[in-house]
C-alpha cells in the first residue's frame, strides 16, 4: 500500500472541549488506485487529506506512505518525504499569475533542485500528457478553468510523486471540463502507478474512480458496492 491510515484520530480545540475531525479512520490506497472521498461539509475530508499529506500530525494511529511511518520521522524528514513523494492538486489550480504554464512546472523543479535539462524535458512531457503542449507559453489568464486545472495536475506530477492528493478538482468547472480532469487523473493514476486520493462533492464523476469512501462526522462509512470505471468494485475500509 502506498498510503495507509490505521486508527487515525485527529481533534481540534473547540472551546473547552475537543472536536473530533477524524475518528479512528482506516484507509488504505494502493499504487495505481484512484479513491474518491465524498461526504458533507465539515465531515473531515480536508483533515483526512492534511493528515495523509503530512501537513498535520495525527493525534493517534499510524500513517504510512510507501511503508514509511510518518510518526517515526522528525519534522525535516517529514518535509522531505512530502516534497519527494507527494503531489497536491488544489480546488482552484493556485497557479502563479505571472508565470507561463511551462514555468509553473519549472519552478517546482527548481525548488526541488532537479537539473534544468531534466526538468525541461519532464515539464514538456507532462504538459503534453495533459493535452497542453501547445499552451506551454500561456499565462493563467490566457487559459480556461479546465486548462488551468490540468496545469495544476501536471505541476503536481513534476516531482514524480507516489501519492497524489487532490482537493475538489472539479468544483470550479462545468460538467465536461470536470469529466476531462477526473478522467485524466484516473488515467495518470493507472499509468504512473500513483496512489491518488481525491476529495470531491461532485457525484457526477464518481463512476470514473476505482473506489468511493464517504465521510460522516469524522468516520468513513462501511463498505458499499459501487460501479467504478474499471467495473464493479467495492468501497473498502473503514469503520
Ligand atoms: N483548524 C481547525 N480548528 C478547529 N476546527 C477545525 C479546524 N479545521 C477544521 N475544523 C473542524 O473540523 C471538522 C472537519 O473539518 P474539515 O475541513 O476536515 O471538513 P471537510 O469535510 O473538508 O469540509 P468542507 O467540505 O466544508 O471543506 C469541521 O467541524 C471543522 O469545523
Amino acid at each position: 500500500m502506498t498510503l495507509s491510515l490505521t486508527d487515525v484520530r485527529l481533534t481540534y480545540p473547540d472551546g473547552d472541549r475537543r472536536l473530533v475531525a477524524l475518528a479512528d479512520v482506516d484507509l488504505h490506497v494502493a499504487a495505481g488506485e484512484l479513491v474518491a472521498v465524498t461526504g458533507p461539509s465539515g465531515s473531515g475530508k480536508s483533515s483526512l487529506l492534511a493528515v495523509a499529506g503530512a501537513l498535520i500530525t495525527a493525534e493517534s494511529g499510524t500513517v504510512t506512505i510507501g511503508g514509511v511511518d510518518l510518526g517515526a520521522l522528525d519534522q525535516p524528514a517529514r518535509d522531505r518525504l512530502r516534497r519527494e513523494q507527494i503531489g497536491f492538486v488544489f480546488q482552484q489550480a493556485n497557479l502563479l499569475g505571472s508565470l507561463t504554464a511551462l514555468d509553473q512546472l519549472l519552478l517546482v523543479a527548481h525548488i526541488s533542485r532537479v537539473p534544468r535539462a531534466v526538468a525541461r524535458e519532464r515539464a514538456q512531457r507532462l504538459l503534453d500528457r495533459v493535452g497542453l503542449a501547445a499552451k506551454a507559453g500561456k499565462r493563467p489568464h490566457q487559459l480556461s478553468g479546465g486548462e488551468r486545472q490540468r496545469v495544476g495536475v501536471a505541476r503536481a506530477l513534476m516531482g514524480e510523486p507516489s501519492l497524489l492528493l487532490v482537493d475538489e478538482p472539479t468544483s470550479a468547472l462545468d460538467h465536461d471540463r470536470g469529466e476531462t480532469v477526473v478522467r485524466m487523473l484516473r488515467d495518470i493514476t493507472h499509468e504512473n502507478q500513483v496512489a491518488t486520493v481525491m476529495v470531491t462533492h461532485d457525484v457526477q464523476h464518481l463512476h470514473l474512480t476505482d473506489r468511493v469512501v464517504t465521510m460522516h462526522d469524522g468516520q468513513l462509512t462501511p463498505a458499499q458496492p459501487i460501479v467504478t470505471g474499471r467495473g464493479a468494485g467495492t468501497v473498502a475500509a473503514v469503520r
